[in-house]
């Protein structure tokens, strides 16, 4: 397997995980890669390595360039597994290879991870001379993990800025001018939401961070290399971690004999005839990770559940679970449901989307047992009341 030269002495020994579907819950349909990057320089550095099961295939791109004992530096820009997993066999090669990290917290997440390792701490501003180049180290914390930075070479212009504009997609493709635009932001946008999208302070101080720096290439830890759409993804980054939101609906529902999907699409209609563009998404057909996409810059949430067993569903109660957690900020939402005899589930789901700190449109809406065409058509105009009374307060 052959590294790819990137610049001048700067190689991707990265590696392609064709098979990748599922990251921890988040659907990567498209597949990832685990980026890594070497620099041949007087020292010999090797920024971020690969997920575990792939360390082989690694060692032998960078064997295609030089041989792996002749490594002297080893910069962990973060050590989720995926960057760092196979630090220990390349340690069996380059055995007096220095290991930098984040100071405090990436040492103590190396460490903690990989135990006998020694890892020396870096700063942000602080330098490392390999050569004719020096590395630049610039903290980003929790962007996603409180131990990630990015690295800076001014010589090259490259910015190795490991999750930070990061995309899962499998190609050969190394480059952003080899996709469709719309995909490559499509896939960089569902990565911000599904892995960064809570710490959106976090990212624009990061973005404030390297803003001035002169970058041709922006070599993340996933995906393509940014070198055409720097621009576009640092505008996208903006938005997204300002919270910046469209005039948009998500109707996302779960049913279990098709009365609660009956008013899912009334209140869906309600939303598109006041002029807002809607998605109608039944929550156990689409994975978690496309839902919260969706979301992400939408203003309007409506959330339909039948009462099961006094509760709302338990599709309806993982999704609020991955919700709460990612929290997008200030959705205004809509609680319906249709039920038999307590209609519980109805109230749960409105108190729980008020206790993530969403704001309610209207009182939550049950329908006995299955909507009658007049009841439906009531919903309805009650939705769009609502709607109408929130626009007019705008
Ligand atoms: C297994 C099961 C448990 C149920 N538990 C409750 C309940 O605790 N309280 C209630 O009000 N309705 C309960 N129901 C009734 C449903 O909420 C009712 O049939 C509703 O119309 C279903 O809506 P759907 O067509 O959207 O699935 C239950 C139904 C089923 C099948």
């Amino acid at each position: 397997m052959d590294a790819v030269l990137i610049k001048e002495n700067v190689y991707w020994v990265g590696v392609i995980d064709w098979n990748l579907r599922d990251f921890h819950g988040y659907s990567t349909s498209r597949g990832g890669t685990y980026n890594a990057y070497l620099i041949i320089d007087e020292k010999i550095t090797l920024i971020d390595n690969v997920y575990a099961p792939f360390a082989n295939e690694m060692i032998s791109k960078i064997k295609s360039v030089i041989d792996p004992s002749k490594i002297d530096i080893i910069i962990s820009n973060h050590s989720e597994p995926d960057h760092s997993g196979s630090i220990q066999e390349i340690l069996k090669y380059a055995t007096h290879a220095k290991i930098y990290a984040s100071g405090p917290a990436g040492v103590r997440s190396m460490m903690g991870t990989y135990h006998d390792i020694e890892v020396l701490p870096v700063k942000t501003n602080e330098t490392l001379n390999i050569g004719k180049r020096t590395l630049q180290f610039i903290q980003t914390p929790l962007v996603h993990w409180p131990d990630n930075m990015v690295t800076y070479s001014e010589y090259d212009k490259i910015l190795f800025s490991n999750d930070m504009f990061g995309q899962h997609i499998a190609s050969f493709n190394r480059y952003d001018d080899q996709y469709e635009l719309c995909i490559l932001i499509e896939e960089l946008k569902k990565y911000y939401v599904n892995i960064v999208l809570p710490y959106g302070a976090q990212t624009q101080r990061a973005l404030n961070a390297v803003k001035d720096l002169d970058i041709e290439l922006i070599c993340t830890s996933h995906g393509a290399i940014l070198k055409k759409y720097i621009k576009e993804a640092i505008d996208a980054y903006q938005k997204m971690s300002t919270y910046q939101k469209e005039n948009k609906a998500v109707v996302v529902y779960d049913t279990m004999w098709g009365s609660t999907e009956k008013m899912a699409l009334e209140v869906a209609e309600a939303f598109e005839q006041s002029g807002i563009e809607t998605l109608v998404r039944n929550v156990r057909k689409n994975p978690q990770s496309d839902l919260i996409y969706d979301l992400m810059d939408a203003k309007y949430i409506a959330v339909g559940s039948p009462t099961l067993n006094n509760n709302m569903m338990s599709s309806i109660a993982s999704f609020f679970c991955y919700l709460r957690g990612l929290n997008p900020r200030d959705l205004n939402f809509v609680v319906f449901g249709s039920y038999g005899w307590g209609g519980q589930g109805v109230t749960h789901a409105d108190r729980d989307l008020e206790e993530m700190g969403h704001h309610r449109l209207c009182k939550p809406i049950r329908i006995q047992y299955s909507p009658s065409d007049e009841r439906r058509a009531e919903l309805k105009e009650e939705i769009k009341k609502a709607i109408k009374e929130f626009q007019d307060k705008e």
